[in-house]
């Protein structure tokens, strides 16, 4: 097989190497914009700038030649950028007339650009306004590039409404330490893997705040109930949300001191202010972005998301963490469930 993963920040880099690494006969293609990029990844032979010290194996190649000559001649077509270059990865696969799978690897909703009316959509419903004649789907699940790289176990979806997207995924990467689920349920899988980041930030600012592991089981666990009831609400099958890109990447990303996401809520609650936080980070924080999206999503759906919701007022600097954590503990007794 040969594939293309267009974009060589960390997701993009470490799901590259795995391809390549564990399965004989597949070309794997690395493809950058940046063309000093490629020929610091080429003399290197690893990513310096976004996954340093993880070393390509032989089959990796490093391509910026124009991306509608990059693709020519593929089986599969990974998008590894972050969510706000997905719309214009997607207009340029279908400028290029793609015909094969493709499938993106970003987590979030499209942030509505200021100025302009309309809710964010999610990945799969941009392809269908800008590609929609592409077979398309998300690989998704709990996954931080560098346990990849390094050759760790990780368990992943591929969730697509085309069988031959899922197929062609499982191809691709269910080798070795790889291993790959297929999901039919792009929306649960999705809003899954887009609100997850929201309550990564949001569970590093109760750790930052040092609230107590009794505090952080809550959190997760009403996160939980908030992402579910926003994806059934959308069409998603709640049972998603026991998966890998429900309950499986909320816990690693919330937990896991390796999420940009957690780091975020834990240097909002030492004090930084969110662009210092988000300049020291040197890769995306999809929460940071998403999460008005999410909160928009849900008050169209008439769904209440309040810990997305607080996020989301913490993030624009209108209370701080202090104040968050006592909006959410004044809210009114409720009975539990969604
Ligand atoms: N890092 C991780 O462990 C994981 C990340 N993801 C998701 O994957 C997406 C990418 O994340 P990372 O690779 O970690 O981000 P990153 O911040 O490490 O790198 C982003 C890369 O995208 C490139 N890029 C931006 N716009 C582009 C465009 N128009 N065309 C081509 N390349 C472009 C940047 O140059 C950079 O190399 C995000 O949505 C993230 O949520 C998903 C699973 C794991
Ligand atoms: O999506 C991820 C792990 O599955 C990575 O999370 P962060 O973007 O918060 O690092």
């Amino acid at each position: 097989m040969n594939l293309i993963v267009i974009g060589a920040g960390a997701w993009g880099t470490a799901l590259a190497i795995g391809a390549a690494r564990h399965t004989a006969g597949h070309q794997v293609t690395l493809w950058a914009r940046n063309a000093q990029q490629v020929q610091e990844m080429q003399a290197a032979r690893s990513n310096p700038r976004y996954l340093p010290d993880m070393a390509f194996p032989d089959g990796l190649q490093v391509s910026a030649a124009p991306l509608a000559q990059a693709v020519q001649g593929m089986d599969l077509v990974i998008i590894a950028t972050p969510m706000s270059a997905l719309r214009s990865t997607l207009q340029a696969l279908a400028a290029a007339q793609v015909r094969v799978p493709v499938a993106w690897l970003c987590k979030g909703f499209e942030a509505v650009a200021a100025g302009h009316s309309g809710v964010g959509l999610m990945p799969h419903e941009v392809c269908a306004q800008v590609a929609p004649q592409l077979a398309s789907g998300a690989l998704s699940g709990p996954s931080f590039a560098q346990e990849v790289a390094r050759g760790q176990p990780t368990l992943l979806v591929a969730a697509s409404r085309h069988a031959i997207v899922r197929q062609a995924l499982l191809e691709a990467f269910h080798t070795g330490p790889l291993r790959l689920y297929a999901n039919e349920d792009i929306v649960g899988v999705e809003v899954g893997g887009a609100v997850k980041n929201v309550m990564a930030i949001a569970a590093g600012l109760c750790d930052g705040l040092h609230l107590g592991l009794n505090a952080r089981a809550a959190l997760l666990t009403r996160g939980l109930a908030e992402m579910t009831r926003l994806g059934v609400a959308l069409g998603a099958k709640p049972e998603t949300f026991m998966g890998l890109s429900g309950l499986g990447d909320l816990m690693l990303t919330a937990t896991g001191d390796l999420s940009r996401n957690r780091k975020v809520g834990l240097l909002l609650a030492q004090g930084l202010t969110l662009a210092q936080a988000v300049d020291s980070l040197g890769h995306v924080a999809e929460g940071v972005y998403s999460a008005h999206t999410v909160v928009q999503r849900a008050q169209a759906v008439g769904v209440e998301m309040p810990i997305a919701a607080t996020v989301v007022e913490l993030l624009d600097g209108h209370i701080t963490p202090q104040a968050a954590v006592q909006r959410l503990m004044a809210r009114d007794p409720k009975h539990e469930g969604l």
